[in-house]
């Protein structure tokens, strides 16, 4: 299979970066947006001010609006919001060319993984999942980046990864899809808490418990959704979790400082145009842990903080609280 044409769907900070990744492999990368105002600054500028605007793009990235422009492209990196994937994919040309999602959540609406949305609206596509520790401007600048490419198929993923990567994006292969794409959404609902911990000034060594805490809710779903242990503590899983809960770089951990200092979540979500993914997850997370029967106290807290039921002093208690246990249990 050649692949030299590389379309990005989805023109937000990480879809630009990974239009960059593919342009510098030498591919010609073609990357749709919704808003004309990202596609008109991409291709008169080579920024995309909006999302992106710190990073001057390759001449090798054309943007366009429109998505049946996609129909000749060889592989499709899909790096929407995860609430929006389902209705892009349905609205992409009729293609089977292997798509490779690279967004981090779960849909809402159906409590469906995003590669189980892929296979039911695109049944004809191989599809792949890219998730690990990856800030779009480090990954964007050319900063050395490590990623899971997970894909049933062992070919379709060599032959993907010798296209996308690049020395300074380097992408580890794996057959586990499902376990590389509960990692990336799990952990956007944990780096809301860990944010959390910092705004309400709580110190590092309780950001510390609750990664530790959290890696063990992200293991327990993980486990119970078919994904295998050393994808869980690899660079999608345990990996992603680190950077994102230990930096303001993430727009999850900076929604969750807000919530620490007392903002009501309503106004955050209002003032921001970029997209924190945990905010989606978490009542979508909770529930699915609920009607599996997986305890997710951390996951649980974020939900009831997020939909205003319970303030961060009480679900600070309720942490506490929580009976004396093992830690393997
Ligand atoms: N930013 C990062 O560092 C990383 C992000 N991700 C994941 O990538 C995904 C995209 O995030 P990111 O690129 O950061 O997003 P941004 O917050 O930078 O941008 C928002 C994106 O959402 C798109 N969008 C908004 N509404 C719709 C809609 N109705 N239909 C389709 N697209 C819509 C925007 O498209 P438009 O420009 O056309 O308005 C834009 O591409 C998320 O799942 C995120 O978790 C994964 C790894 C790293
Ligand atoms: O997924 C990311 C890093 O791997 C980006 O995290 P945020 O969406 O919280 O900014």
């Amino acid at each position: 299979m050649s692949i030299e044409r590389i379309g990005v769907v989805g023109g937000g900070a990480w879809g630009t970066a990974l239009a960059q990744v593919a342009a510098a492999g030498g591919r010609e990368t073609l990357l749709w947006a919704r808003e004309p105002a990202v596609v008109e600054s991409i291709n008169a500028e080579r920024l995309n001010r909006l999302f992106l605007p710190a990073v001057p793009l390759s001449s090798a990235v054309r943007a366009t609006g429109e998505l049946a422009a996609l129909a000749d492209c060889d592989a499709v990196l899909v790096v929407t919001p995860a609430q929006h994937m389902r209705a892009v994919l349905a609205a992409l040309p009729d293609t089977t060319a292997p798509l490779i999602l690279c967004s981090k959540g779960i849909e809402e609406a159906s409590g469906r993984l995003l590669h189980d949305v892929a296979h039911e609206v695109r049944p004809q596509a191989p599809v792949a999942v890219l998730s690990g520790p990856t800030f779009a401007h480090e990954v964007a600048a050319g900063l050395p980046t490590a990623v899971t490419l997970a894909v049933a198929d062992p070919a379709l993923g060599a032959t993907l990864r010798d296209r996308l990567a690049v020395p300074a994006f380097r992408i580890y292969l794996s057959d586990d899809v499902a376990g590389a794409e509960i990692g990336g959404a799990v952990k956007n609902v944990l780096a809301i808490a860990c944010g959390v911990v910092e705004g309400r000034g709580l110190g590092q060594n309780a950001r510390a418990a609750l990664i530790g805490r959290g890696f063990a809710e992200m293991t327990r779903f993980g486990l119970a959704l078919g994904a295998r242990p050393e994808t869980l503590t690899g660079l999608s899983g345990l990996g992603d979790l680190v950077l994102t809960c230990s930096s303001t770089s993430s727009r999850n951990y900076s929604l969750g400082v807000g919530l620490g200092q007392g903002r009501p979540a309503a106004e955050l979500m209002a003032d921001r145009r970029t997209v924190a993914e945990g905010a989606f997850t978490a009542p979508v997370l909770k529930r699915l842990a609920e009607a599996h029967g997986i305890d997710m106290p951390i996951v649980a807290a974020v939900e009831a903080l997020l939909a205003g039921s319970a303030s961060v002093d009480q679900v600070l208690e309720a942490l506490l609280s929580r009976p004396p246990r093992s830690e393997h249990a």
